[in-house]
């Protein structure tokens, strides 16, 4: 239970009673439903700069129990339609099993197999700790990864280190690559709306870009995705994706017609 802090994808119910922000009203994930979407032409395409890292830069992957995270380096910057500069802090994803897919944004009810999330701060503030409890303190990009033909080769160089973090608390180095790489080519054409952390404590202070042009990757790595990596007491890490939260009025807006 939440009682001392701890959750799991299991009892998300629970979550609440230790983390009020929980059953807030500006939840994440979302499910889009792309005929209600509002089109916004102030929305600019997504300008990320430092995002291609040389191989000389190390960077630690952990495997924290509850997902992968690959930490980054603070030179990775993103500019988000409002004037706002942001920080990257770290990169991590979202999956299924080979039972069924996990993302945790669905577009039109459709959920597809996994979604990385790159989560950013604002540079006003000096700390991620700060910002993640300011309304305007977070930006996360989000996209939506299905199976194609081809083995990807950006996500290749973190999951040839899957097995190295196959344990909780887990971590290794990854060599330095074009993080960029990572999401869709097309920046520009996105979903905007404002929610949350998808885990507890649930912060309402993400300021969230899906984006149009999902991201593929091979059967093979999305398997492997899946069944690599172990949680809580041995068991294998999978689903840790949290359901459709209510939209309680929020509107989404595109960034394209
Ligand atoms: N989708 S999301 O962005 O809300 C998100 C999740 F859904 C997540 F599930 C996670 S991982 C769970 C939180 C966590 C647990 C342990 C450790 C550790 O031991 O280092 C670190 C973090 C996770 F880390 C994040 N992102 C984090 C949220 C935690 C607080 C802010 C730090 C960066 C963003
Ligand atoms: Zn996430």
């Amino acid at each position: 239970g939440a009682a001392h802090g701890h959750w799991s994808y299991a009892d998300k119910p629970a979550w609440s009673q230790g983390f009020p922000d929980c059953s807030g009203q500006k939840q994440s994930p979302i499910n889009i439903i792309t005929e209600a979407t509002l089109f916004s032409p102030h929305l600019q395409p997504i300008h990320l700069s430092g995002y291609n890292l040389p191989p000389s830069e190390q960077l630690t992957l952990k495997n924290n129990g509850h997902t992968v995270v690959l930490q980054l380096p603070a030179t990775l910057t993103m500019s988000g339609s409002n004037g706002q500069q942001y920080q990257a802090v770290q990169l991590h994803l979202h999956w299924g099993s080979p039972a069924g897919p996990g993302s945790e944004h669905t577009v039109d009810g459709r959920r597809y197999h996994a979604e990385i999330h790159v989560v950013h701060y604002n540079t006003r503030y000096d700390s991620i700790k700060k910002a993640m409890t300011q309304p305007d303190g977070l930006a996360v990009l989000a996209a939506l990864l299905q199976v194609g033909p081809e083995k990807n080769p950006s996500y290749e160089h973190v999951l040839e280190h899957l097995e190295e973090v196959s344990e909780e608390d887990d971590d290794t180095l990854v060599a330095g690559f074009n993080i960029a790489g990572l999401l869709p080519a097309n920046l520009s054409r996105y979903f905007r709306y404002n929610g949350s952390l998808t885990t507890p404590p649930c912060y309402q202070t993400v300021m969230w870009t899906v984006f149009n042009q999902t991201v593929r990757l091979s059967l093979d790595q999305i398997l492997k995705l899946e069944e690599t990596l172990y949680g809580d007491h041995n068991k294998l890490l999978q689903n840790n994706f949290r359901l459709p939260q209510a939209m309680h009025g929020r509107r989404v807006l595109a960034s394209f017609l």
